[in-house]
């Protein structure tokens, strides 16, 4: 895929001829310096922008579908800037995908579960405001796996993370792999290279495979 950015007079090629795929079960980190296009890459996977040139696929059960309309069952972000609801608690920011999708009730106890294991249980009451910038990450990736999206995309899920919040919020997202899901997050943490099963390398719009050296 290719995408490029108009700025002014000058055109920026974010993506300069990206060729990947993730299969369902699989945790893809991908890592590349700031500028590289990793947000842009996970900003055409769910259907936020649109490709100049090349095409994105979706196959099994999402197959002939366009992203912008999956629903958080089908493919669930957690884009960098979180995206949390300001009048929502942090519990019904995380419950959100079930009230859009009519399962709330059904899926109150995965929200408390999911609140309980990322350390922000005590929290759930307040408004994002009233929580920590890691806080909110927490629940942003909470809410993006309560309901066991096919496809898990998340752009530095940890990146405001102490080592030990880190490590739960990589359990978790192994632990989607594990249960089906692609997913692919972009990431500056070492320790997520290590966890993943695949490790793909942006550079200048390009992604390799493996770690750059
Ligand atoms: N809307 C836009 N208009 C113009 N240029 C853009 C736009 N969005 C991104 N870019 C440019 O595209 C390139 C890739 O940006 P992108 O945000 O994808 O990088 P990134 O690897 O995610 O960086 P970071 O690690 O800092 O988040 C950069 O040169 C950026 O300045």
């Amino acid at each position: 895929m290719v995408k490029r950015f108009r700025r002014g007079a000058e055109t920026v090629s974010a993506l300069a001829g990206v060729d990947l795929r993730v299969d369902p079960g699989e945790f893809v980190a991908l890592v590349g310096p700031s500028g590289s296009g990793k947000s842009t890459l996970l900003a055409l996977l769910c259907g936020w922008e649109t490709a100049d040139e090349g095409e994105l696929a979706y196959l099994g059960p999402l197959a002939d579908r366009r992203p912008d309309a999956f629903g958080w069952r089908d493919l669930a972000l957690v884009p960098q800037a979180l995206g949390l609801v300001a009048d929502l608690s942090l519990a019904d920011n995380v419950l959100l995908p079930a009230r859009l999708s009519g399962t709330l009730a059904a899926e109150e106890p995965r929200a408390r579960s999911l609140l309980t294991a990322f350390g922000v249980d005590h929290l759930a009451d307040r408004y994002p405001h009233q929580a920590s910038l890691g806080e909110q990450q927490r629940v942003a990736v909470a809410r993006a796996l309560l309901l066991r999206p096919a496809v898990l995309l998340a752009d530095e899920p940890t990146a405001h993370q102490d080592r030990g919040h880190a490590d739960r919020l990589l359990d978790a997202v192994t632990d989607a792999a594990r249960e089906g899901s692609a997913v692919l997050i972009a990431t500056h943490d070492e320790i997520a290279w290590g966890r993943a099963d695949r490790v793909l390398s942006m550079r200048d719009g390009v992604v390799t495979e493996g770690a750059a050296s």
